[in-house]
């Protein structure tokens, strides 16, 4: 049975359409990413999922629990974490955690959490005091304070840096090998290929594509690219006759050769077997943003940092 159920989901603020006919599910231990630029919906459909917004219409079922009626009960199974939480800036870490382990009758350790998250430190430091990365910590902790069978992160890495934002997906990942289902909101496109189980890709408030990463972007290319600097003189024939091959073309010193599916290793075998070496090989395969522009007409793509 499905974890969470969404079905034709609608909410509107005054004439604006946030959120139109919105329906997905997420299955028990998956990471689940709702994955769209800045605007598309994203938080309010999370935000009616959490039960912290009423939607206008349509169905949701969290755990067999619908969030309109049974608000009370989800809160104690479902942890949130929500873009820019903030807190007091005089609060210490320790004080938040004490304060939200109040909330529940059977918290977590908050120490071991925090001994998990890297937090140990910053116990008595104020909350005002905190570097971003640590507030995002400190968040992830007070989400999973109260043992959540469902964890929801919104925009977890916005504001951080590469490193900061590669630690945040190896705690997300021990989060879910310890059984919790996670929805994870984010615009990067690199965190959603790297995370997800299964996603889906929103715009305007509609889901325009629901899938594992890889189905997403099979469906807009199937097409590899491989460049290479051969190491020794190449008759480009020997790869053009090859079944996976489609084109083979030179550009400078560099070759390209395009194909499907088992072209990479079938263009190695055949290097192999002549003895030549692939300097600088690069593969280049179709990303989510390439899957977006296909189904929207628009890029993902956003003014903040994404190299990771
Ligand atoms: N409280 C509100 N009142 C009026 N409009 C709102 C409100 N909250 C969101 N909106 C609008 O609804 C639309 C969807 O917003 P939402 O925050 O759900 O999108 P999002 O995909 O999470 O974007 P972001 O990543 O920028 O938060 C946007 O056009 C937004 O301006």
């Amino acid at each position: 049975m499905p974890v969470i159920e969404v079905s034709n989901l609608n909410k509107r603020y005054g004439e604006r359409v946030a959120v139109d006919d919105v329906s997905f599910t997420v299955e028990e231990g998956e990471i689940f990413g709702i994955l769209g630029p800045n605007g598309a919906g994203k938080t309010t459909t999370v935000e009616c999922i959490a039960g912290l917004r009423t939607p206008d219409s349509g169905g949701i079922r969290v755990l067999g629990l619908d969030p309109r009626t049974d608000g009370a009960k989800l809160r104690r199974l479902v942890g949130v974490q929500l873009q820019e939480s903030q807190l007091p800036e005089k609060l210490s870490v320790a004080e938040a955690l004490d304060l939200y382990a109040s909330f529940y009758p059977d918290p977590a350790d908050w120490r071991q959490l925090i001994a998990d998250l890297g937090l140990t430190a910053q116990l008595k430091t104020r909350f005002g005091k905190l570097s971003g990365g640590q507030k995002q910590r400190l968040s992830i902790a007070l989400a999973l304070i109260g043992r959540p069978r469902v964890a929801i992160l919104d925009e977890l890495t916005t504001g951080l840096d590469p490193q900061a934002r590669r630690d945040t997906w190896q705690l997300v990942e021990a989060i879910r090998d310890k059984g919790v289902t996670v929805v994870l909101v984010t615009h990067f496109m690199e965190e959603a290929e790297r995370l997800c189980d299964r996603l889906a890709l929103i715009d305007a408030g509609r889901v325009v594509a629901l899938d594992t990463p890889a189905g997403l972007t099979a469906k807009v290319a199937d097409e590899q690219r491989i460049w290479f600097r051969p190491s020794a003189p190449l008759d480009d024939r020997l790869l053009g006759d090859l079944p996976e091959v489609t084109s083979v073309t030179r550009s400078g010193p560099r070759v390209l050769v395009t194909g499907r599916e088992d072209v990479l290793l079938a263009v190695v075998t055949v290097l192999a077997r002549e003895q030549i070496r692939p300097l600088d090989l690069r593969v280049e395969q179709a990303t989510l943003d390439d899957a977006f522009v296909a189904l929207t007409g628009r890029s993902i793509d956003t003014d903040e940092e994404t190299t990771v």
